[in-house]
């Protein structure tokens, strides 16, 4: 425990020795503020006093172990909040995902983990395999965290913190789970704009992914964010990721950081297809190069499998995150359109 306040080097811990957090401990930082290390790659702060305006922040990052940008922030705030040198004015629970695909730098090991939540580790072959076990351990934690017996119920957030495999037009955007009868958040649209996140994509149905878990499950603002391109540990050009690491820093640091968005700066889009591959021959009709958010005419294929195309339906119609290599079952490509929100919450 000393060691880790001293060094601060909680990932790096949890990747080389992760049997030194197979038990639970908890111990108080010189602050005040308690650390509670749950398994490797789980630790959640909490700072002292206990009133509604304390947030509960969850940051999660490494769900897909070669998105490494976000690992890196992740762990750097980890270490700054350890040594001392960051004072936290909210709860928040870290999360470094998928520790033995970040070893391997890869996305995945056995299964795409961010399919796997909302209960979906457990359906068909159940537990079966590490990434399924650890959705379950993450679902978990965020459960805990966001229901701690006596701790007030402050706002719940959750920021899962991703990079995407190809480029972007718009270099930085969040998926907005689906909220079913729950409106947007302007607050929430703010804060991911002061990230530098001005693109936003309006998920339409409910997915098994970490966000739409903490948002439907746990009535959190939740989003998938994507704060730029995968790169290998260590070559990212951090100054890119400069305004969302100070952007985390201030939400949690800040009792109250409470930025400002004007509507008009934000490119909105909606969800219009989701494209999943049912079939072993199944085709991409763009090349690997080609950047999300780039739009079609009317008409287009954009993908296809034998005895079905996967046209764009309304001009301008345009890709993201396509990828004819997923699971069968899965989805290869969304397709997105422009969209306005006007009935938005504070
Ligand atoms: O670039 C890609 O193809 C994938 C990047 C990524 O991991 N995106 C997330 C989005 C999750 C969501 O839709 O909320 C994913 O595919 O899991
Ligand atoms: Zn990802």
């Amino acid at each position: 425990m000393q060691q880790l306040i001293d060094g601060g080097n909680f990932l790096a811990l949890s990747r080389q020795s992760p049997s030194l957090f197979s038990a639970p401990m908890t111990f108080e930082l010189a602050n005040g503020t308690s650390v509670i290390i749950t398994a490797p790659g789980i630790i959640q702060f909490h700072p002292v006093g206990n009133t509604t305006s304390k947030k509960k922040v969850v940051l999660s990052c490494g769900v897909h172990g070669n998105e490494t940008a976000p690992i890196e922030i992740c762990d750097e705030l980890v270490q700054r909040i350890l040594s001392g040198q960051l004072s936290l004015s909210h709860n928040v629970l870290f999360l470094f995902g998928n520790l033995p695909a970040m070893d391997i730098a890869e996305r995945f090991v056995q299964e795409n983990m961010n399919r796997l939540f909302s209960g979906a580790h457990s359906e068909g072959e159940g537990l079966i395999n590490d990434e399924r076990k650890r959705a379950k351990a993450l679902e978990d934690a965020v459960a805990d965290f966001f229901t701690r017996q006596n701790e007030q119920n402050g706002e719940r957030l959750h920021y899962d913190l991703h990079t995407a495999i190809r480029e972007s037009k718009n270099e930085k955007f969040a998926v907005y789970p689906y909220l079913h009868d729950r409106k947007h958040s302007k607050s929430q649209l703010a804060f991911l704009a002061a990230c530098g996140v001005k693109t936003i994509l309006l998920s339409e149905n409910p997915t098994t992914t970490f966000s739409y878990f903490s948002s439907f499950y746990h009535n959190a603002h939740a989003f998938t964010v994507e704060l730029g391109k995968v790169k290998p540990f260590g070559q990212n050009d951090m100054s890119r990721f400069k305004e969302a690491k100070d952007a985390l820093v201030s939400l949690i640091t800040s009792n109250d950081y409470s930025p400002q968005v004007d509507m008009d700066e934000l490119d909105i889009f909606r969800v219009n297809q989701v494209i999943n591959r049912q079939q072993e021959e199944f085709t991409l009709h763009f090349d690997d190069d080609t950047p999300n958010f780039t739009g079609y005419p009317k008409g287009t294929v954009l993908a296809s499998e034998p005895g079905t195309d996967y046209t764009a339906q309304v001009d301008g119609e345009a890709i993201v995150f396509p990828n004819a290599k997923v699971a069968i079952g899965q989805r290869a490509l969304l397709t997105v359109v422009p969209t306005k929100l006007d009935d938005l919450d504070v």
